[in-house]
């Protein structure tokens, strides 16, 4: 079964140039965005002002960094920012490029942008979409470093496809197996670029192009694979915050890494599932293949917020909303809102018996139901005997 209602977007399936040994000539030099500034995006917008301020002929050296204005000890964090060059909230102790510009006005930081690359928790994406409308032209590219779904009329859309559709602009994903403050100490990770040239594209050297966004992302420090599957590279960063719950719990309960490594095996199928279900157009190579499926599983499940969220959730028994606010001040675990969507499209398209380790990670921070009864509630139920549980007698249930 495929998404119901999915609004077929004159951007999406046009398939990319590959990245040549060529040097990268651009008939002028393209001025970037980054749109957010909490723990990720500063790290982002870090590596992207070091390439711009390296290739002045592919990009203007000044970043500008568009930052949810709010007062640290009586400053504005954009003065912090721009005079200190740290974002001592989000990414403290990290000095920044003096080229990168903290902005407190959307509307300002994106004028005469080229490229916008969005960088913030997916729960404030609606308003921020909203105020962008009438201030982006079509022949601005994106690229989305957001993990989450939009479910709504259209069903269950990639964030990609949100901004695609309320925007008119062509949006391609930024995911990897990425712990920001790893990156941000430049410590050598890789990450996936995945995108599609629009019908729209203007030509090789005139237009956002796979050689370009390597250009953009690609450090040192930072290896970026750039490919096009834009949706499996989506799914894989959504889901894997709503495994990394689990692992959290099982970690909580010192049940040790055999529990965590079940968790993880049993949800790279579930994420699989999920993809090739719901976004036939994805590649399963891209889970296993690619930065941003089973390594960034990996890593978040071994030190991302999410795990740590859940961790505290089992050792000490408050909510997911109150450990969040407890352990990460002001950041985001978007495992939380996201199992909730998809909850919510599993129930709407009658699909949720399939997916029972998301469906466990939902019950257990939305309903309070135990997160002892895991193991339960994941058992892989085809063609299986099972005992139920109060009468411990026999009955045979098999998967619909
Ligand atoms: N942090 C990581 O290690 C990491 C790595 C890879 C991907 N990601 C993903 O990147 C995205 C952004 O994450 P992050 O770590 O940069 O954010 P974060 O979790 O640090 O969130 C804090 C940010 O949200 C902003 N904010 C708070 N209220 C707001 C509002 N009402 N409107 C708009 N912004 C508001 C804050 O100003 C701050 O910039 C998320 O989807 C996340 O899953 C994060
Ligand atoms: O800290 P988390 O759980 O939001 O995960 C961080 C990244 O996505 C890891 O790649």
């Amino acid at each position: 079964m495929s998404r119901p209602n999915t609004h077929a977007s004159p951007f999406h399936h046009v398939k990319s140039n590959k990245t040549s040994q060529m040097p990268l000539k651009l008939e002028r030099p393209y001025n970037v965005t980054v749109i957010g500034s909490g723990n990720w995006g500063t790290t982002i917008a870090k590596v992207v002002a070091e390439n711009t301020r390296e290739h002045p002929s592919c990009f203007a050296p000044t970043v500008q960094m568009w930052v949810f204005e709010e007062k640290i000890d009586g400053k504005n964090l954009t003065e912090i920012i721009n005079t200190e060059h740290e974002n001592v909230k989000y990414l403290p102790k990290i000095k920044l490029p003096e080229n990168l510009v903290a902005n407190p006005s959307l509307e300002d930081s994106v004028k005469g942008a080229d490229i916008l690359i969005f960088n913030i928790p997916h729960q404030f994406l609606p308003n921020i979409v909203n105020q962008l409308k009438p201030h982006v032209l079509p022949s601005v590219r994106a690229i989305s470093c957001l993990k989450g779904f939009d479910v709504g009329p259209k069903g269950v859309q990639l964030l990609t496809d949100y901004i695609t559709d309320n925007l008119n602009i062509q949006c391609g994903a930024l995911s990897g197996a990425n712990l920001a403050t790893e990156v941000a100490l430049e410590h050598w990770s890789e990450t996936t670029v995945a995108y599609n040239l629009p019908f729209d594209y203007r030509g090789d050297g005139k237009d956002v192009d796979h050689r370009v966004l390597k250009a953009l992302f690609h450090r040192p420090y930072f290896h970026v694979s750039v490919i096009d599957d834009v949706a499996g590279v989506s799914v894989a960063g959504a889901l894997k915050n709503v495994v990394a719950l689990g692992c959290g719990f099982v970690e909580g309960l010192g049940w040790g890494n055999n529990a965590s490594a079940a968790i993880q095996r049993i949800g790279l199928g579930e994420i699989i599932k999920f993809g090739l279900m719901f976004f036939p157009e994805s590649s399963v190579e891209t889970y296993y293949k690619e930065s941003a499926g089973v390594a960034d599983l990996i890593t978040t499940c071994s030190g991302g917020r999410n795990v740590r969220v859940a961790k505290m959730m089992a050792e000490t028994g408050k909510s997911a909303k109150e450990c969040e606010e407890i352990l990460l001040n002001g950041q985001s675990a978007q495992g939380i809102i996201t199992c909730e969507e998809v909850h919510e499209w599993l129930t709407t398209c009658d699909k949720v018996d399939e997916y029972p380790l998301l469906e466990a990670v939902y019950q257990i921070v939305f309903n309070n139901v135990p997160m002892e009864d895991i193991p339960e509630m994941i058992e892989e139920l085809d063609s299986l005997t099972v005992f139920a549980k109060s009468e411990n007698k026999p009955t045979t249930e098999t998967k619909k």
